[in-house]
C-alpha cells in the first residue's frame, strides 16, 4: 500500500540546512496498523506530512497504492489526498459552526456527492462511531472523546485507503484515549490500513507494529503483540 525508499528531507534555516529525515525506508501493507514513535524532533511529523502529501521529500521515493507521489500539481495532489487518505488530528480540527453531521459530510461535499447521499453516509459513519444521536449537535456541545469520534467518522466518510492519525489521543485523558484507540482498532479489524503517530508507549502498543524514529533514521521496526483496549469508553 505504501512504499518509502531512501527518503530525505531538510529544512532551510537561513544559511543553515537542517537534515531531518536521513534515509527512511519502510513499507506498509494493506490492512496493517502501524505506529510511528520517537522523541520530540525525531522527524515524526515531517514523515507524516510527506505520507499525507502535505509536503514533499527532497530525495527518495514514495509510492501510494501503486502511484508514485512526486511533483504532483496541487489539483492532482488534492484529488489523491481525498481519494486515498483520511486524516485524524490531535486537536480534532472540526468546523465549530457546523453540526457533527455536516462535519462528517464535508469530505463528501468536496467529492461532489449529492446532498441526500452525503447525509445518509454521514449518518452511517456517525452510527459507526456511536454518535448518531449527536448528529445535530455542534462540536462545542461534545466532549473531547466525542469530538475525536466525529473526526474519525469524517476521516472514514470518503472511504480512504489509509488513515493517518497524528497524536489522535494527545488531547484526551487516559480512559477516553483507550476508548478512541479501541474504535481505531475496530476499524483496522475491518481491514483499513492505519498509521498512528504517537509518543505514548501504551498507545503505540495498541497497534500491531512500532516504527521507532531517532534523529531522522529508523532505529527499530518491529511487530508487537497488540494490546486490546478494554476501556469501554463509548461516547466519552
Ligand atoms: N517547517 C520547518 N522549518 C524548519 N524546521 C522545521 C520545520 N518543521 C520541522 N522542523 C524541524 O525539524 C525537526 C523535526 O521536526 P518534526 O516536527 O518532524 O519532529 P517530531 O518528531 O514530529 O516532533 P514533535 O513530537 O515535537 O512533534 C525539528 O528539529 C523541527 O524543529
Amino acid at each position: 500500500m505504501i512504499e518509502i525508499k531512501d527518503l530525505h528531507k531538510s529544512y532551510q534555516m537561513g544559511s543553515n540546512s537542517l537534515h531531518v529525515l536521513k534515509g527512511i525506508n519502510f513499507n506498509v501493507s494493506e490492512g496493517e496498523m502501524v505506529s510511528i514513535m520517537g522523541s520530540s524532533g525525531s522527524g515524526k511529523s515531517t514523515l507524516l506530512n510527506i505520507l499525507g502529501m502535505l509536503d514533499e521529500a527532497d530525495e527518495g521515493s514514495y509510492t501510494l497504492d501503486g502511484k508514485p507521489i512526486k511533483k504532483l500539481n496541487e489539483k492532482v495532489a488534492a484529488k489523491y489526498r481525498n481519494q486515498f487518505l483520511g486524516f485524524i488530528f490531535q486537536s480534532f480540527n472540526l468546523i465549530n459552526y457546523k453540526s457533527a453531521l455536516d462535519n462528517v459530510a464535508m469530505p463528501l461535499y468536496y467529492q461532489g456527492v449529492k446532498r441526500a447521499e452525503r447525509t445518509d453516509k454521514a449518518l452511517h459513519y456517525l452510527e459507526k462511531v456511536g454518535l448518531a444521536e449527536w448528529a445535530t449537535h455542534l462540536p462545542n456541545e461534545l466532549s473531547g472523546g466525542q469530538k475525536q469520534r466525529v473526526a474519525i467518522a469524517r476521516a472514514l466518510a470518503s472511504d480512504p485507503k489509509v488513515l493517518l492519525a497524528d497524536e489522535p489521543t494527545g488531547a484526551l485523558d487516559t480512559k477516553t484515549s483507550y476508548g478512541v484507540m479501541e474504535l481505531i482498532q475496530g476499524i483496522n479489524d475491518e481491514g483499513k490500513t492505519i498509521i498512528v503517530v504517537t509518543h505514548e508507549d501504551d498507545i503505540a502498543h495498541m497497534t500491531k507494529r512500532i516504527v521507532n524514529l531517532k534523529d531522522g533514521v529508523i532505529l527499530d521496526d518491529s511487530v508487537v503483540s497488540q494490546v486490546r483496549a478494554v476501556a469501554n469508553a463509548q461516547n466519552q
